[in-house]
Protein backbone atom coordinates (compact mmCIF):
# COMPACT_ATOMS: atom_id res chain seq x y z
CA UNK A 1 0.00 0.00 0.00
CA UNK A 2 1.27 3.44 -0.92
CA UNK A 3 -0.21 6.77 -0.50
CA UNK A 4 -0.86 9.82 -2.65
CA UNK A 5 -2.66 12.46 -4.03
CA UNK A 6 -4.54 11.86 -7.52
CA UNK A 7 -2.67 15.17 -9.31
CA UNK A 8 -4.43 14.22 -12.72
CA UNK A 9 -7.38 12.40 -14.05
CA UNK A 10 -7.77 11.66 -18.00
CA UNK A 11 -9.92 8.42 -19.92
CA UNK A 12 -10.37 6.48 -16.70
CA UNK A 13 -6.79 6.30 -15.68
CA UNK A 14 -6.04 8.42 -12.58
CA UNK A 15 -2.64 9.79 -11.78
CA UNK A 16 -0.88 9.44 -8.35
CA UNK A 17 1.95 11.26 -7.24
CA UNK A 18 3.52 9.95 -4.31
CA UNK A 19 7.15 9.67 -2.53
CA UNK A 20 7.98 6.98 -4.78
CA UNK A 21 7.14 9.11 -7.77
CA UNK A 22 3.56 9.05 -10.59
CA UNK A 23 1.94 6.39 -10.81
CA UNK A 24 -0.94 5.69 -13.33
CA UNK A 25 -3.85 4.04 -11.91
CA UNK A 26 -6.97 2.69 -12.74
CA UNK A 27 -9.89 2.78 -10.18
CA UNK A 28 -11.62 -0.08 -8.74
CA UNK A 29 -15.01 -1.05 -9.17
CA UNK A 30 -16.13 -0.20 -6.35
CA UNK A 31 -16.36 3.35 -6.45
CA UNK A 32 -18.52 2.83 -9.65
CA UNK A 33 -20.96 1.35 -7.52
CA UNK A 34 -21.18 3.28 -4.26
CA UNK A 35 -21.48 6.47 -6.61
CA UNK A 36 -17.97 7.29 -5.98
CA UNK A 37 -15.33 9.51 -8.40
CA UNK A 38 -11.89 9.42 -7.98
CA UNK A 39 -11.31 13.45 -8.01
CA UNK A 40 -8.06 15.61 -8.18
CA UNK A 41 -7.08 15.93 -4.85
CA UNK A 42 -8.05 13.25 -3.35
CA UNK A 43 -5.65 11.12 -0.81
CA UNK A 44 -5.76 7.56 -1.73
CA UNK A 45 -4.05 4.62 -1.32
CA UNK A 46 -2.93 2.40 -3.98
CA UNK A 47 -1.61 -0.54 -4.63
CA UNK A 48 1.27 -1.40 -6.95
CA UNK A 49 0.89 -3.61 -10.21
CA UNK A 50 3.87 -3.01 -11.92
CA UNK A 51 6.80 -1.25 -10.19
CA UNK A 52 9.29 -0.90 -13.16
CA UNK A 53 5.94 1.06 -15.60
CA UNK A 54 4.99 2.75 -12.36
CA UNK A 55 0.98 1.09 -12.40
CA UNK A 56 -1.32 0.07 -9.91
CA UNK A 57 -4.48 0.06 -8.90
CA UNK A 58 -6.29 3.40 -7.00
CA UNK A 59 -7.77 1.09 -3.82
CA UNK A 60 -8.64 3.51 -1.46
CA UNK A 61 -10.23 7.59 -1.33
CA UNK A 62 -9.14 8.79 2.20
CA UNK A 63 -12.04 11.30 3.72
CA UNK A 64 -11.96 14.13 1.77
CA UNK A 65 -12.08 17.63 3.74
CA UNK A 66 -13.55 19.57 1.26
CA UNK A 67 -14.64 20.20 -2.37
CA UNK A 68 -14.40 23.11 -4.68
CA UNK A 69 -16.86 23.07 -7.78
CA UNK A 70 -14.64 24.55 -10.24
CA UNK A 71 -12.58 23.74 -10.63
CA UNK A 72 -13.36 20.11 -9.12
CA UNK A 73 -10.83 19.53 -6.74
CA UNK A 74 -10.87 18.46 -3.17
CA UNK A 75 -8.59 19.24 -0.37
CA UNK A 76 -7.81 22.65 -1.44
CA UNK A 77 -5.99 24.65 1.09
CA UNK A 78 -5.32 27.78 -0.04
CA UNK A 79 -6.74 30.24 -2.33
CA UNK A 80 -4.11 32.55 -3.04
CA UNK A 81 -5.81 35.78 -4.63
CA UNK A 82 -4.11 38.32 -7.05
CA UNK A 83 -3.73 41.37 -8.54
CA UNK A 84 -2.00 43.95 -10.09
CA UNK A 85 -0.33 47.02 -8.31
CA UNK A 86 -0.67 48.63 -11.83
CA UNK A 87 -2.15 47.25 -15.67
CA UNK A 88 -4.96 46.42 -14.65
CA UNK A 89 -5.70 48.46 -11.55
CA UNK A 90 -6.65 47.52 -8.50
CA UNK A 91 -9.95 46.51 -7.85
CA UNK A 92 -10.91 46.12 -4.28
CA UNK A 93 -15.03 45.63 -5.05
CA UNK A 94 -13.53 42.64 -6.98
CA UNK A 95 -11.01 41.82 -4.39
CA UNK A 96 -13.70 41.62 -1.26
CA UNK A 97 -15.96 39.30 -3.27
CA UNK A 98 -12.83 36.48 -4.01
CA UNK A 99 -12.03 36.98 -0.65
CA UNK A 100 -15.95 36.33 0.68
CA UNK A 101 -15.76 33.18 -1.89
CA UNK A 102 -12.64 31.89 -0.49
CA UNK A 103 -13.69 32.61 3.10
CA UNK A 104 -17.07 30.78 2.57
CA UNK A 105 -15.22 27.84 1.18
CA UNK A 106 -13.05 28.19 4.32
CA UNK A 107 -9.86 27.90 2.76
CA UNK A 108 -6.66 29.91 3.65
CA UNK A 109 -5.88 33.19 2.08
CA UNK A 110 -2.97 34.47 0.39
CA UNK A 111 -3.67 38.10 -1.04
CA UNK A 112 -0.79 39.02 -3.74
CA UNK A 113 -0.63 42.35 -5.65
CA UNK A 114 1.67 41.83 -8.42
CA UNK A 115 3.50 44.00 -10.51
CA UNK A 116 4.98 46.31 -7.95
CA UNK A 117 7.33 47.25 -9.92
CA UNK A 118 4.86 49.32 -12.31
CA UNK A 119 4.39 51.36 -9.37
CA UNK A 120 7.51 53.47 -8.17
CA UNK A 121 5.07 55.39 -5.91
CA UNK A 122 4.22 52.77 -4.02
CA UNK A 123 0.47 53.37 -3.80
CA UNK A 124 -0.24 50.06 -3.64
CA UNK A 125 1.22 49.64 0.11
CA UNK A 126 -1.57 51.63 1.55
CA UNK A 127 -4.41 48.39 0.33
CA UNK A 128 -1.87 45.73 1.50
CA UNK A 129 -1.86 47.28 4.93
CA UNK A 130 -5.49 47.78 5.24
CA UNK A 131 -5.57 43.77 4.46
CA UNK A 132 -2.82 43.00 6.77
CA UNK A 133 -4.26 45.10 9.38
CA UNK A 134 -8.12 43.08 8.56
CA UNK A 135 -5.92 39.88 9.69
CA UNK A 136 -5.09 38.36 5.48
CA UNK A 137 -0.90 37.91 4.71
CA UNK A 138 -0.35 39.93 1.77
CA UNK A 139 3.22 39.43 -0.65
CA UNK A 140 3.65 42.12 -2.46
CA UNK A 141 5.59 40.84 -5.89
CA UNK A 142 6.96 40.90 -8.94
CA UNK A 143 6.59 38.07 -10.88
CA UNK A 144 8.80 39.79 -13.52
CA UNK A 145 11.62 41.25 -11.91
CA UNK A 146 11.31 38.33 -9.70
CA UNK A 147 10.59 40.31 -5.88
CA UNK A 148 9.46 38.33 -3.23
CA UNK A 149 8.52 35.39 -5.28
CA UNK A 150 10.51 33.25 -3.29
CA UNK A 151 8.30 33.95 -0.21
CA UNK A 152 5.17 33.38 -1.94
CA UNK A 153 6.29 29.49 -3.03
CA UNK A 154 7.58 29.25 0.88
CA UNK A 155 3.69 30.43 1.97
CA UNK A 156 2.57 27.18 -0.82
CA UNK A 157 4.98 24.91 0.53
CA UNK A 158 2.91 21.72 1.62
CA UNK A 159 -0.36 22.95 0.48
CA UNK A 160 -2.53 22.57 -2.05
CA UNK A 161 -3.27 26.27 -3.82
CA UNK A 162 -5.54 27.51 -5.88
CA UNK A 163 -4.93 30.65 -8.02
CA UNK A 164 -7.50 33.31 -8.22
CA UNK A 165 -7.79 36.83 -9.69
CA UNK A 166 -8.66 39.01 -12.49
CA UNK A 167 -7.07 38.64 -16.01
CA UNK A 168 -4.01 39.72 -16.68
CA UNK A 169 -2.56 40.26 -13.36
CA UNK A 170 0.08 37.80 -13.29
CA UNK A 171 -1.29 34.25 -11.98
CA UNK A 172 0.49 32.29 -14.88
CA UNK A 173 3.89 34.33 -14.49
CA UNK A 174 3.64 33.71 -10.88
CA UNK A 175 2.94 30.00 -11.07
CA UNK A 176 6.03 29.75 -13.57
CA UNK A 177 8.50 32.25 -10.93
CA UNK A 178 7.30 29.41 -8.20
CA UNK A 179 7.82 26.80 -10.99
CA UNK A 180 10.51 27.11 -13.37
CA UNK A 181 10.42 23.84 -15.20
CA UNK A 182 6.85 24.60 -15.78
CA UNK A 183 6.44 27.53 -18.30
CA UNK A 184 2.82 27.40 -18.48
CA UNK A 185 2.76 30.03 -21.40
CA UNK A 186 1.51 33.47 -19.73
CA UNK A 187 -2.24 34.12 -20.88
CA UNK A 188 -2.69 30.09 -20.98
CA UNK A 189 -4.86 30.27 -17.72
CA UNK A 190 -7.48 32.32 -19.30
CA UNK A 191 -7.12 29.92 -22.27
CA UNK A 192 -8.39 26.91 -20.11
CA UNK A 193 -10.90 29.03 -19.06
CA UNK A 194 -12.38 29.45 -22.21
CA UNK A 195 -11.63 25.78 -23.66
CA UNK A 196 -13.60 24.79 -20.27
CA UNK A 197 -16.76 26.39 -21.90
CA UNK A 198 -16.88 23.85 -24.42
CA UNK A 199 -15.13 20.69 -22.88
CA UNK A 200 -15.59 19.31 -19.62
CA UNK A 201 -11.70 20.02 -19.06
CA UNK A 202 -10.60 18.69 -15.63
CA UNK A 203 -7.79 20.77 -13.19
CA UNK A 204 -4.59 19.24 -12.59
CA UNK A 205 -2.47 19.68 -9.81
CA UNK A 206 1.40 20.96 -10.25
CA UNK A 207 3.72 19.64 -7.76
CA UNK A 208 6.53 22.39 -6.92
CA UNK A 209 8.21 20.46 -4.74
CA UNK A 210 7.00 17.56 -2.35
CA UNK A 211 3.79 18.17 -1.19
CA UNK A 212 2.85 21.55 -2.22
CA UNK A 213 0.43 21.74 -5.47
CA UNK A 214 -0.75 24.52 -7.22
CA UNK A 215 -4.23 24.06 -8.99
CA UNK A 216 -3.32 24.78 -13.01
CA UNK A 217 -6.76 26.69 -13.58
CA UNK A 218 -7.81 29.72 -11.52
CA UNK A 219 -10.62 29.42 -8.91
CA UNK A 220 -13.89 31.22 -8.11
CA UNK A 221 -14.22 32.30 -11.50
CA UNK A 222 -17.59 33.83 -11.33
CA UNK A 223 -18.07 36.45 -8.77
CA UNK A 224 -21.76 35.96 -8.42
CA UNK A 225 -22.59 35.83 -4.53
CA UNK A 226 -26.24 35.24 -4.65
CA UNK A 227 -26.63 32.24 -3.25
CA UNK A 228 -24.66 33.60 -0.07
CA UNK A 229 -27.51 34.15 2.58
CA UNK A 230 -27.30 38.07 3.38
CA UNK A 231 -27.71 37.19 7.02
CA UNK A 232 -24.70 34.93 6.84
CA UNK A 233 -22.04 37.77 4.67
CA UNK A 234 -21.42 39.48 8.16
CA UNK A 235 -19.66 36.12 9.07
CA UNK A 236 -17.26 36.31 5.58
CA UNK A 237 -15.74 39.48 7.08
CA UNK A 238 -13.27 38.54 9.16
CA UNK A 239 -12.43 42.08 11.29
CA UNK A 240 -16.32 42.13 12.05
CA UNK A 241 -15.92 38.62 14.47
CA UNK A 242 -14.92 39.99 17.64
CA UNK A 243 -18.10 41.94 17.68
CA UNK A 244 -20.93 40.73 16.30
CA UNK A 245 -22.01 38.80 19.24
CA UNK A 246 -21.68 41.84 21.31
CA UNK A 247 -24.95 43.76 19.58
CA UNK A 248 -27.92 44.68 21.53
CA UNK A 249 -30.11 42.88 19.03
CA UNK A 250 -30.44 39.06 18.52
CA UNK A 251 -29.39 38.72 14.65
CA UNK A 252 -28.33 42.24 14.07
CA UNK A 253 -27.36 42.53 10.37
CA UNK A 254 -25.84 45.75 11.41
CA UNK A 255 -27.18 48.00 8.69
CA UNK A 256 -30.01 50.23 10.79
CA UNK A 257 -30.16 48.62 14.33
CA UNK A 258 -29.16 50.64 17.21
CA UNK A 259 -26.57 49.36 19.41
CA UNK A 260 -24.78 47.84 17.31
CA UNK A 261 -21.00 46.84 18.34
CA UNK A 262 -20.23 46.48 14.48
CA UNK A 263 -21.09 49.83 13.77
CA UNK A 264 -19.53 51.46 16.34
CA UNK A 265 -15.95 49.95 15.38
CA UNK A 266 -16.33 52.18 12.07
CA UNK A 267 -13.62 54.00 11.91
CA UNK A 268 -11.61 51.95 14.94
CA UNK A 269 -11.09 48.49 14.49
CA UNK A 270 -13.56 48.43 11.37
CA UNK A 271 -11.93 49.87 8.23
CA UNK A 272 -15.36 52.65 6.61
CA UNK A 273 -14.70 51.24 3.23
CA UNK A 274 -14.96 47.49 4.06
CA UNK A 275 -18.12 48.33 5.90
CA UNK A 276 -19.48 50.66 3.18
CA UNK A 277 -18.66 47.48 1.11
CA UNK A 278 -20.17 44.85 3.69
CA UNK A 279 -23.55 47.36 3.73
CA UNK A 280 -23.53 47.76 -0.16
CA UNK A 281 -23.10 43.58 -0.67
CA UNK A 282 -25.61 42.94 2.20
CA UNK A 283 -27.92 45.32 -0.05
CA UNK A 284 -27.30 43.61 -2.75
CA UNK A 285 -28.23 40.03 -1.50
CA UNK A 286 -31.18 41.13 0.37
CA UNK A 287 -32.64 42.27 -3.43
CA UNK A 288 -32.02 39.31 -4.59
CA UNK A 289 -33.80 37.29 -1.79
CA UNK A 290 -36.67 39.64 -2.57
CA UNK A 291 -36.39 39.27 -5.91
CA UNK A 292 -36.49 35.37 -5.61
CA UNK A 293 -39.74 35.38 -2.86
N1 LIG B 1 5.68 44.52 -15.27
C1 LIG B 1 5.21 43.32 -14.92
N2 LIG B 1 4.51 42.60 -15.80
C2 LIG B 1 4.03 41.40 -15.41
C3 LIG B 1 4.26 40.88 -14.11
N3 LIG B 1 3.65 39.68 -14.01
C4 LIG B 1 3.07 39.44 -15.20
N4 LIG B 1 3.29 40.47 -16.06
C5 LIG B 1 2.81 40.59 -17.45
O1 LIG B 1 1.40 40.74 -17.42
C6 LIG B 1 0.79 40.05 -18.50
C7 LIG B 1 -0.27 39.08 -18.00
O2 LIG B 1 0.37 38.06 -17.25
P1 LIG B 1 -0.25 36.60 -17.08
O3 LIG B 1 0.68 35.83 -16.21
O4 LIG B 1 -0.63 36.02 -18.38
O5 LIG B 1 -1.60 36.97 -16.29
P2 LIG B 1 -2.78 35.97 -15.83
O6 LIG B 1 -3.28 36.50 -14.53
O7 LIG B 1 -2.31 34.56 -15.85
O8 LIG B 1 -3.84 36.24 -16.94
P3 LIG B 1 -5.02 35.26 -17.43
O9 LIG B 1 -4.36 34.00 -17.93
O10 LIG B 1 -5.68 36.04 -18.49
O11 LIG B 1 -5.91 35.02 -16.25
C8 LIG B 1 1.93 39.36 -19.26
O12 LIG B 1 2.28 40.18 -20.34
C9 LIG B 1 3.06 39.32 -18.25
O13 LIG B 1 4.33 39.35 -18.85
C10 LIG B 1 5.03 41.68 -13.19
O14 LIG B 1 5.28 41.33 -12.04
N5 LIG B 1 5.46 42.89 -13.65
ZN1 LIG C 1 -24.78 44.78 14.92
Amino acid sequence: MLEGVIVKGIGGFYYIDTERGVYETRARGIFRKEGIRPTVGDHVRISVLDEDNKKGSLDEILPRRNELIRPKVSNVDQAVIVFAAKSPDMNLDLLDRFLLLAEEQELEIIIVINKVDKDEERKYEETAQMYRQIGYSVYCTSAEIGIDTEELKRALENKISVFAGPSGVGKSSLINAISPGLSLNTGELSEKIQRGRHTTRHAELICFCENSYIVDSPGFTSLFLSHIPSAKLQYYFREFEPFVHKCYYNGCVHINEPDCAVKAEIERAINPVRYARYAALYQELKNEEERKK
